[in-house]
C-alpha cells in the first residue's frame, strides 16, 4: 500500500508537487497519469526517498522508504531505464544489484526469465535497445519479490509486443496481490493494464479512482438564450454545469434530464447534445489547462 499525503516539493521557483494526497491500493494496477512536468518522477522519487518533501509525506506500508527495515524487499522500482553499466553483461549486472537486496543466483534466473531476457543474459547491456533496457530494469526491480513495484515510464521503447508483454506481467504481479503504480504521461498506454488510475497537472491532483469512474457520465450541452438561468438550475438539480460560448455544458446528468429541466422552466433550447465522454477525451479534460498555465522553459 502506497500513501502519499498531502506532498508538496518545490524547487527553487517551481512547485513541482503540491499538497498531493492519494492511495494506491494492493492487488491492483495503478496508472499514474499527467502530462509532461505535472510532478509525476518527482512524486516517485519522494517515494522511494530520492528526493525530500518540503511538506507531507510519501508512504509505503504506512512508513518512509528511509525507514523500512528491508526496503528491496518492500518495494522494486524503475526510475530510469539506462542505469546499468554499459560495459557489463545483463546477467552480471543482475547478479551485482542481486547482493544488496540478499537475492541468490538462482533469483536472478527467475528473474530473467520473467523479464524474456534468458537469451540475452550473457550480452553487454551496451548494445541493448532501449526495451530491452526496460526489461534489464524491471528484472533488477523483481529481485527482492518485493510487494510493492513502482515503474516510471515503463512503456518507453517497447514495440506493441512488448507492451503486450508488459501489460500482462503487470496484471499477474498485481494478482499476486502487490501494489503496482506506473506512471505515464499517455492514458492509452496504461488504460488496458491498470483498472485504477490517479491522474496530476501541475502538481496537483485531477482525479483518483476507477479507471472506468473517469469516463463515466458523458457531457451534455445545451444551447439557449438563457444559458446563465439554466446553468444555475442544473446546478441546484445536481448537475455540474458551466456556462461555454451561448451554451451550458453539463456533467452529471444526461440530455433527456437537461431538457426536462428547461421545459419545466420554460427554457427555450436551440440544441441539445450528448457527446460520449471517451477516456481519452476525460483524460484531456483533466489536464487541459496545463500547457497554457506553464510558463515555457519551464521544464
Ligand atoms: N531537480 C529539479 N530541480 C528543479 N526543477 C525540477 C527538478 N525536478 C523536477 N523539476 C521540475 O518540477 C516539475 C515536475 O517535474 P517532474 O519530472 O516531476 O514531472 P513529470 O510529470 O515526471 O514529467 P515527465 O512526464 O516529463 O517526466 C517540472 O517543472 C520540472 O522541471
Amino acid at each position: 500500500m502506497i500513501e502519499i499525503d498531502g506532498l508538496s516539493k518545490r524547487f527553487g521557483a517551481v512547485d513541482a508537487v503540491r499538497d498531493l494526497t492519494f492511495a494506491v491500493p494492493a492487488g491492483r494496477v495503478t496508472g499514474f497519469l499527467g502530462p509532461n512536468g505535472a510532478g509525476k518522477t518527482t512524486t516517485l522519487r519522494a517515494l522511494l526517498g530520492l528526493v525530500r518533501p518540503t511538506a507531507g509525506a510519501a508512504l509505503i506500508d504506512g512508513e518512509p522508504y528511509q525507514r523500512l527495515r528491508q526496503p528491496r524487499r518492500v518495494v522494486g522500482a524503475v526510475l530510469e531505464a539506462t542505469a546499468a553499466h554499459p560495459g557489463r553483461r545483463a546477467r552480471d549486472h543482475l547478479r551485482v544489484l542481486a547482493g544488496p537486496s540478499g537475492a541468490g543466483p538462482r533469483r536472478v534466473e527467475e528473474v530473467l526469465d520473467l523479464v524474456g531476457l534468458r537469451e540475452a543474459a550473457g550480452r553487454r547491456v551496451g548494445g541493448f535497445s532501449l526495451g530491452m533496457r526496460q526489461r534489464l530494469g524491471l528484472a533488477g526491480a523483481l529481485l527482492g519479490d518485493p510487494r510493492v513495484l513502482v515503474l516510471d515510464e515503463p512503456a518507453n521503447g517497447l514495440d506493441p509486443e512488448g507492451m503486450a508483454w508488459l501489460r500482462g506481467l503487470l496484471r499477474d504481479l498485481a494478482g499476486e496481490g502487490r501494489t503496482i503504480l506506473v506512471s505515464s504521461h499517455v492514458l492509452s498506454e496504461v488504460a488496458q493494464s491498470a483498472d485504477h488510475v490517479v491522474i496530476v497537472a501541475s502538481g496537483r491532483l485531477r482525479y483518483a479512482g476507477p479507471l472506468d469512474g473517469l469516463g463515466a457520465g458523458s457531457v451534455v450541452l445545451a444551447r439557449t438564450g438563457q444559458a446563465e438561468r439554466l446553468r444555475d438550475l442544473l446546478a441546484g438539480h445536481g448537475g455540474e454545469a458551466s456556462l461555454e460560448a451561448g451554451a451550458v455544458r453539463v456533467r452529471g446528468m444526461s440530455a433527456e434530464q437537461v431538457g426536462e429541466v428547461a421545459a419545466r422552466e420554460g427554457i427555450v433550447l436551440s440544441a441539445l447534445s450528448e457527446e460520449g465522454a471517451s477516456l481519452e477525451a476525460a483524460f484531456l479534460d483533466l489536464t487541459k489547462d496545463v500547457a497554457a498555465a506553464q510558463p515555457a522553459g519551464a521544464r
